[in-house]
């Protein structure tokens, strides 16, 4: 068995980034261990990550039964190589809303109000648009630029949202989120970028950093309160490797999973399943939050963008991404968007997208034709769920309960609702109106209230941004120590991932996953 100064469970968007920034100190032996390998050719593309659904880089999750959404599981994909999600996500740079991190420090987690992590975030960026700005960086490890290829559907989206009312926003990073515009990506030279490539791929020649991939763990070594060590399968065979820090980096579902998997949780319900309780956490898999979305798919009277190529026009289009990394292969299919508030009071409680293709599920349920499909997302949900042990077994998957549409004063399904309405709106303005030929089963049908209702439990899916699992703060809910990501109680064990987020952010999750880890970092390497 080696021993090591840090082990680092998960090598997805946040352990690449804990494992460049770590192992920068030669004297640290860092070990990375990761469960997938490296990434295919699918996952460098940009326009490929739904193609990555369902294949053996992608975990395939689903969730329990859901109540709230007439008892359906609900497909929740998760990166399984080095990159993590960051390796099949749809690379939108995005950084929450300032109240977002002021709620963190209100909710017990001094240092992490807007004020505080602005610096860092401009500290990894490098915007390749806006440049030096006081709300942007440039020279971080992290590229952000402007989606090099954009669809004529998605401008006639964002024409049809401006003539629908919504103000045209150059810069959803800048001083304000609403309106409606185009996200700007993590990709360089016409490839994603995520934070293996930023992080991990330029430390990889390092003597004291060694990466194990393929490799499953299983379970934490913890003696007299103190994380000594971690056991996984390397084809089946256990294995152990020990360390004086052990850093949960396996995201939102595995990092509480693993944890619960050790006896870390709480008590009664890892003895009911069979785990000896080594350590009392109430808190290990509860409060999981997710964003919510619910689509309307169009039909459009005559070939536009996306939805025109024919079969010699993707051929084009993969030989000219092949000649000179251009073209429409550089796009993710969802740059153009938006953030709309339901109310008059509040900050905007709706993502948007405008997607030139007409789908269900992220393309899973493709429609033939040309069209549009109009996303709403909820970005601040009122449920909560949670993340169970259903076995003692290691390989068996944990039940996964977000409780979508669960809040006792409905104001998540409400907000849906309202989402649906704000889309037709957008479709029957503008450009849109003109190129619309009727909206697509099965939204088309469900016209009032209770229909729309209908729609949003019946089609409902996740934007794939669980949360919160193993949150930071200090009361006797929390999990992690939010100065030094400690596991409260236990030496020598730290989370640092999207589940040690307080609370859900107003926006896709990957840049703050990143602030997590760099800061775990600069805590951890102290
Ligand atoms: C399809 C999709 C699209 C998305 N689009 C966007 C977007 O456009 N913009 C955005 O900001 N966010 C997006 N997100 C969310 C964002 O990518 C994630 O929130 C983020 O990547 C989570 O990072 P993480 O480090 O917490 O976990 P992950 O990146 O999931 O990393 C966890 C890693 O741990 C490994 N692992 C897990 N269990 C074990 C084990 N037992 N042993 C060994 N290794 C293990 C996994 O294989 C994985 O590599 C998207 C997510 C998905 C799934």
């Amino acid at each position: 068995m080696t021993t090591y100064d840090t082990v680092i469970v998960g090598a997805g968007s946040a352990g690449c980034v804990l494992a460049g920034r770590l192992s920068a100190d030669p004297a640290r032996r860092v070990l990375l261990l990761e469960a997938g390998g490296e990434p295919p050719l699918g996952a460098v593309v940009p326009s490929d990550w739904p193609s990555l659904f369902n294949t053996g880089v992608d975990w395939g999750f689903h969730t329990e039964p859901q109540p709230g959404c007439r008892h359906r599981r609900i497909f929740w994909p998760r990166g399984r190589m080095l990159g993590g999600s960051g390796s099949l996500n749809a690379m939108i740079y995005l950084r929450g809303l300032p109240s977002d991190y002021d709620a963190w420090e209100a909710m017990g987690c001094p240092g992490w109000g807007w004020r505080d992590v602005l610096p860092d975030f401009l500290a990894s960026e490098d915007n390749r648009r806006f440049g030096n700005h006081p709300l942007h960086g440039t020279g971080g490890p992290l590229p952000v630029e402007d989606c090099p290829f954009r669809d004529q559907g998605e401008t006639l989206w964002h024409d049809s949202a401006v003539a629908a009312g919504y103000r045209a926003n150059p810069d959803f990073n800048g001083g304000s989120q609403e309106g409606v515009g185009y996200f700007q990506l993590t990709t360089k030279g016409g490839e994603r970028f995520g934070t293996k490539r930023a992080y991990l791929d330029p430390a990889r020649e390092r003597r004291n950093l060694t990466i194990e991939t393929g490799v499953l763990v299983t379970r934490l070594v913890v003696e007299n309160g103190r994380a000594v060590g971690v056991e996984y399968l390397r084809n089946g065979r256990p294995e152990r490797a020990s360390a004086g820090q052990i850093v949960l980096a396996a995201g939102a579902i595995a990092s509480p999973h693993l944890l619960m998997l050790s006896g870390i949780g709480p008590a009664d319900a890892l003895t009911r399943v069979g785990v000896a309780s080594v350590h009392d956490l109430p808190g290990v898999g509860q409060d999981l939050q997710d964003h919510p979305a619910i689509t309307l798919a169009f039909a459009a009277k005559r070939p536009i963008g996306l939805g025109a190529m024919d079969e010699a026009a993707h051929r084009r289009a993969v030989a000219e991404w092949q000649a000179h990394r251009t073209g429409p292969r550089t796009s993710n299919w969802a740059s153009a968007g938006g953030h709309v508030a339901t109310r008059p009071d509040i900050e905007p409680d709706l993502q948007l997208y405008g997607i030139a293709a007409p789908h269900r599920d992220y393309g899973r349920f493709l429609y033939p034709g040309s069209g549009f499909t109009l996303f709403a997302v909820l970005q601040r949900p009122e449920s909560r769920g949670e993340i169970r042990l259903r076995s003692a077994d290691p390989l068996a998957a944990p039940a996964i309960d977000p409780r979508y549409l669960g809040d006792e004063g409905g104001r998540d399904l409400a907000t849906l609702v309202e989402g649906v309405r704000i889309n037709r709106a957008i479709a029957a303005a503008g450009p849109l109106a003109e190129a619309i030929a009727h909206e697509l089963s099965p939204s088309a049908e469900c016209l009032d209230e209770a229909g729309i209702a209908r729609h949003v439990r019946g089609h409902l899916a996740s934007l794939y941004h669980p949360s919160s699992t193993c949150r930071m703060g200090t009361d006797p809910g929390a999990v992690v120590d939010p100065r030094s990501f400690a596991v409260h109680g236990l030496d020598g064990l730290f989370v640092a991932d999207a589940s040690v987020f307080p609370r859900m952010i107003s926006a896709n999750l990957n840049a703050t996953v990143i602030l997590v880890a760099e800061r775990a970092a600069a805590a951890l390497g102290r």
